[in-house]
């Protein structure tokens, strides 16, 4: 729902430099090719959004890969498990969250080749660049205000992105033990880890950052719009220089 983001509807559905999250993040999939079915899953009174924006992108991109809209669950998981039941007879998944829409297409690429190279769960990271310490409640005040405890190595953590890849049976059943044990959880990948399986990382990127609250707009929409500025500058060269691609911009995108 984006609840933390503020302004009321999902923020799937929040403009990031003239182009909706959901828009950005189906032509991000799109264009780095690795996709043959897509689902997105939506709260159920924004399905008829979702559609019409699934259209609207078809139809730029003349694109012949399956999407499709569901209507979400009442939290992460249930969503997934979900979306997961229209994926037919993948034997591999990627999970994305929308909120990711700058991600560069190549990160899919990367979890694409690692999933396909043997992995069962692949997750796109980067390093702590900040120091990570555990809050505790103060024993003396109650629970506010927090006392830090510990510093965690750093060197030793990552920051988590997506897509998230998977061999889909692995995922199926990741999401099956969870139904019964209902630990919470805050990825697919931890899911799987569960299960005693190896989850690989590679490389993730800053701009895959998770549009989350009113700031992280603010940065997204000065990303998009330097990539899009970008794009239309190569689009004027292609346009004057004879024999070039000028039917696609930088990520292949139709003009
Ligand atoms: C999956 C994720 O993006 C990994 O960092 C993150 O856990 C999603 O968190 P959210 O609270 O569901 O946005």
């Amino acid at each position: 729902m984006g609840s933390r983001l503020g302004g009321g509807e999902p923020k799937a559905f929040a403009y990031v430099h003239g182009r909706s999250i959901l828009t950005r993040s189906l032509e991000t999939i799109i264009s780095s090719g690795v996709a043959s079915t897509i689902v997105v899953a939506a709260p159920e009174d924004f399905l008829f959004r979702a559609r019409e924006e699934i259209d609207a992108v078809t139809k730029k991109w003349e694109c012949e890969i399956s999407i499709t809209a569901v209507a979400g669950g009442s939290d992460r998981a249930e969503s997934v498990q979900i979306a997961l039941k229209h994926i037919g007879d993948a034997e591999y998944v990627l999970i994305h969250d929308a909120a990711r829409c700058l991600t560069p297409p190549e990160v899919f690429v990367r979890v694409v080749a690692a999933v396909r190279s043997g992995a069962e769960a692949v997750v796109p990271v980067l390093p702590m660049i900040d120091t990570v310490r555990r809050a505790v409640a103060d024993p003396a005040v109650g629970a506010e205000p927090e006392v830090l405890r510990g510093d965690l190595d750093r060197s030793l953590l990552r920051r988590v992105q997506t897509p998230q890849g998977f061999r889909a049976a692995t995922l199926v059943r990741a999401h099956a033990q969870h139904r019964v044990d209902g630990e919470p959880a805050t990825d697919d990948a931890g899911l799987v880890e569960r299960l005693g399986t190896d989850v690989v990382a590679v490389d993730g990127h800053e701009e895959a950052l998770k549009i989350t609250y009113p700031f992280d707009l603010i940065l997204g929409e000065q990303l998009a719009r330097m990539h899009d500025e970008m794009d239309a500058c190569k689009a004027a060269r292609d346009a004057d220089g004879a024999g070039s691609d000028a039917r696609t911009d930088d990520r292949g995108a139709p003009r």
